[in-house]
């Protein structure tokens, strides 16, 4: 069964997205955008490491490999660290529009158990944008990047000026962010977004 809730339906005036003029090529690697980020960041032992890819117009693609941390049932993947990497593949869309956005709504499917040691093939994109609301969709197939669907969603991302992470994140870590160059270099990047 799956299905979209009415808020995650663009409104009439919505847009195409439209591919930021200096956004990676399609086949480049994105990288972190924040070493300690659970969902791509290097520093995060458990976390998911995902490593996510420009694809053609709006989309990405991305790869997640399961590890014993993640599971949730004996074996299988927790259902929670693969909304995680939908919603970290989701995120990772707004390299392509250069736009600083955060989830505020995530409609997850659980197609198919994940088990242990399992690629998780992601595939996300950007269907409309609406003044500040960006819609998207992303899919996890499993046995190949043409594999059966495990999990989907459906997404909208809402655009934040980079105070929202100064105003709420915990002082320590904020600090160091903006202590390090290569932090404050991606932020900025995004910052002057025409
Ligand atoms: C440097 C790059 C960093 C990238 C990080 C990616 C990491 C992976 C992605 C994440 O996990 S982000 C972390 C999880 N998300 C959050 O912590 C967000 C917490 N929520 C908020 O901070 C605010 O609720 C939010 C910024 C999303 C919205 O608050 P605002 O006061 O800025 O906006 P507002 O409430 O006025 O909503 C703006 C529009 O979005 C709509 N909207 C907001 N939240 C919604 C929601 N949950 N469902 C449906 N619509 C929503 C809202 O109805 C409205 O529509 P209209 O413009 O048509 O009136």
């Amino acid at each position: 069964m799956s299905g979209t809730s009415a808020a995650l339906q663009p409104p009439a005036d919505a847009a195409p997205p439209v591919r930021h003029p200096d956004a990676p090529a399609p086949g480049e690697l994105l990288g972190a955008h924040y070493g300690e980020c659970f969902g791509c960041g290097g520093a995060q032992p458990h976390g998911l490491h995902l490593a996510a890819r420009a694809g053609e117009g709006v989309s990405v693609t991305a790869e997640f490999t399961v590890r014993p941390a993640h599971q949730g049932a004996p074996g299988l993947a927790h259902g929670g660290v693969l909304a995680t990497a939908l919603d970290e593949t989701l995120g990772s869309l707004n390299w392509l529009l250069r736009t600083i956005a955060v989830t505020g709504r995530l409609e997850t499917d659980f197609a198919r158990p994940v088990p242990v040691g399992t690629v998780l093939y992601l595939e996300a994109r950007v269907t409309a944008v609406a003044g500040r609301k960006i819609y998207s969709t992303a899919t996890g197939r499993i046995g190949g990047p043409e594999g059966p669907v495990a999990v989907r969603a459906d997404a909208l991302f809402v655009e934040v000026k980079v105070d929202h992470f100064i105003d709420n994140g915990r002082p320590e870590e904020i600090r160091a962010a903006m202590n390090d160059p290569d932090q404050v270099r991606r932020a900025r990047a995004f910052e002057v977004n025409p």
